[in-house]
Order: C-alpha cells, then structure tokens, then sequence
C-alpha cells in the first residue's frame, strides 16, 4: 500500500515507535506535536518527558527512520522540547506550587560525596535545561554554597502578606537554598526536632523558587531523626543512595534504603562515589581502592537499579573547594560524564514514575 505524505500519514507511521523507558508509543503519549509538510520536507516537534532526556537521540534517529519509509520524503527536521511531567502527589504531603518533582539524595554515612553528587546533577540538569532548585538540608556539613561557587551569599528576605519569603541564592544554573546560610560556620549547632522542622518547612514553602522541574534535596547523611524529619516533611518523588565501595558503607546505604521504602518515597537507584582512582598523570589507569563493584551488588541485592559509578578523580574535589563543579570546569572527564548520565537516569526515572 503506498500512503500519501500528510500529517495523518506521518502520525500513522510513528505510532508503532515507542518511547523506550515508558514503552508506549510517541503518539499515544502525546510527544508528536505540530506535524507540518512543506513539498517532501517534514517537521515536527517531539516532546521528551525530561530535557535531560538519556535516549533522546535514539528517539529521533527512530523516528526518522519511520517517516523516511513514507514516499516522498526529502528530508526529516525535528524540533526537541520537553515538559517535565509532575511527581504523583502523596497523600499526607504537601506539594510546593510549581515544583514538579523533588529528588532526595541521601547516605547513610558522612563523608561519602553525597553533596559532590548532589551538586553535579543539579547543575547536569539545568545544562540539559531543565529548571532546577538545591536545598541543602545537611546540617552536619552544609558545603553545597562552596561547592557552587555561592560561598559568602546569602538569602535575601522579603517581607510578604504570606510571611517571609527568601529569594534563594543562583549560580551555575541553579537556585539554592543552604543551612549554610543561616547557621555561623564556627558555632555547633544542635538542631532540635522542631527547630529542624520549622527551617525545613521554611526551605521548602517560604522560598521563592517559582516554576522548578526538578528541586534536589542534599539531605544530612545518616538515618536518625533529622533524616527522618526530613524525609517526612517532603513530599518526595524519589530518593538517591550515595554509597563507596566499602562494606561498611553498604551497610548503610541498607539502612537508607529501608528508612525510605517505610516512609513510602520510591528509591531511584544507587550512586556509587569513588569507584575507582584514576591517576591524573595516567589517565588510562585504574585503582580499586575501596574495592570493586560494591555498588553493583549491593543494587542487585536491595533490588534497586544502580545509576552510575563516579570515579575518584582529583579535579572532582578541586572543582568543589573553587565553585566550579566538575561538570562545568572539566566536562569530558570521566567522573563529569558519569555524573552527567547519573543525572539523566534520574530524570528519566522520575519521569516514568510520574507518568506510571
Ligand atoms: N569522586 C570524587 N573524587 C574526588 N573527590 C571527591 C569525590 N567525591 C567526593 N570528593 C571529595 O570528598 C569530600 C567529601 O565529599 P562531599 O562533601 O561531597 O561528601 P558528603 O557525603 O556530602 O559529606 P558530608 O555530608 O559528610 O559533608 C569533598 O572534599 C569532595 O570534594
């Protein structure tokens, strides 16, 4: 049967392509859009469920591939956008207005590079182009405004009929809210359950974060009462375990793992940080220094998907003391690029979770 080139047949042919993560078809879910012909030229628009979208060019090269089947085709053009969909809400949880998903990124110990990651896929994802917000909630260790290049800022207060609203702090793509702002460096702070509370409730509905796809949250590491305050206050679209190698470390991550499958919050998947050592006068080397694929058996043994090794590299620690997070300051080495494909995993994952 030889069709005719129009819209309809366009649409007709790209039904069968699906959208890998959620194996549904393209049209079906709505991601085909403004379908135009102009002589053998066709023009579309696709629409990703996340713009930091992993298989993006994979999803154009599908649907080239169908449309070229069509008599009379030239040429194929596509125009990408994305719309992030919004997190299912949670019954007992309030959502923030025009945030569309907020992402937990949590370690059951210290000192593992949870804010590193945090930091990195915030910023992974507002290259991609996504809106994108940091709260960080570490109340041990608040170092994501260093790591952002935002140390000395702080938060403006502007009085408003609703209270007080704090216009957050903004580099790198990415507004950002810290403890680290509010708490003087050299004094200890003992945070108390409702004082945790109250400032918690404060980062999440008394700052102007205006339309955001993705709000990351740096959580304090651990699994005692202030993560679970935490976990508790947010209404959470999924959560992150960062982890090393290290049995001890694993064990933790366990902990994690448990204390958000009980308090309802979906765990995307595993991080595992400091994976090996790469020597920045030999490149091509690696050291196992804390041991090798930890990460991966621990994600097989909980059941969750393990989103992506990062290596210890050097200029991933020197990017964080300078603000310049790897991700920016040296994209193609190789903890930027598994930093980066961690931050797609993570879209994509919320996406299909959304729209599950
Ligand atoms: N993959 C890596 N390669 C090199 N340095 C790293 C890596 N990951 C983290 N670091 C460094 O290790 C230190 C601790 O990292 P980070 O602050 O991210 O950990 P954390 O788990 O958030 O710690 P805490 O919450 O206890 O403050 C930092 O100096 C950071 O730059």
């Amino acid at each position: 049967m030889l069709e005719t080139l129009s819209a309809e047949s366009v649409l007709e042919v790209l039904k069968p392509v699906q959208d890998p993560e959620l194996q549904k078809s393209l049209v079906a879910l709505n991601m085909i859009r403004n379908v135009s012909i102009d002589d053998g030229k066709v023009r579309f628009t696709l629409v990703l469920t996340t713009p930091a979208c992993p298989l993006r060019q994979f999803i154009v090269e599908d649907c080239e591939r169908a449309i070229k089947t069509l008599p009379g085709v030239t040429s194929v053009e596509v125009e990408v956008t994305a719309e992030t969909p919004q997190q299912k809400s949670l019954p007992d949880r309030t959502g923030i207005e025009g945030v569309k998903n907020i992402i937990a990124i949590s370690s059951g110990k210290g000192g593992v590079g949870k804010s590193s990651v945090a930091v990195n896929v915030a910023v992974a994802l507002a290259q991609a182009g996504a809106k994108v917000g940091l709260i960080d909630a570490d109340i041990y260790g608040p170092n994501a405004p260093t790591m952002l290049g935002l140390e000395g800022s702080g938060v403006a207060v502007t009085q408003t009929e609703q209270g007080e609203i704090l216009e957050p702090a903004f580099n790198h793509g990415v507004k950002l809210v810290s403890m680290g702002f509010l708490i003087d460096k050299d004094q200890p702070v003992i945070w108390r359950g409702p004082m945790l509370n109250g400032v918690i409730r404060q980062f999440l509905y008394q700052v102007r974060w205006g339309d955001l796809d993705y709000l990351i949250v740096d959580m304090p590491p651990g699994t005692g009462d202030a993560q679970l305050t935490m976990a508790q206050a947010v209404p959470m679209a999924g959560a992150v375990i960062v982890t090393t190698p290290q049995t001890v470390a694993l064990l933790d991550s366990r902990r994690g793992l448990k204390m958000f499958q009980q308090l309802n919050v979906p765990v995307l998947g595993i991080v595992e940080n400091m994976s090996y050592f790469i020597p920045p006068d030999m490149p091509d080397r690696q050291y196992d220094i804390f041991g090798s694929a930890g990460g991966e058996k621990t994600a097989a043994e909980l059941n969750v998907p393990l989103l992506g090794c990062v290596p210890l590299e050097i200029p991933l620690r020197q990017g964080g003391d300078k603000g310049i997070p790897i991700v920016v300051g040296d994209p193609d080495s190789a903890s930027a690029k598994a930093l980066t494909q961690i931050a797609q995993q993570i879209a994509a994952k919320v996406s299909v979770a959304a729209l599950a």
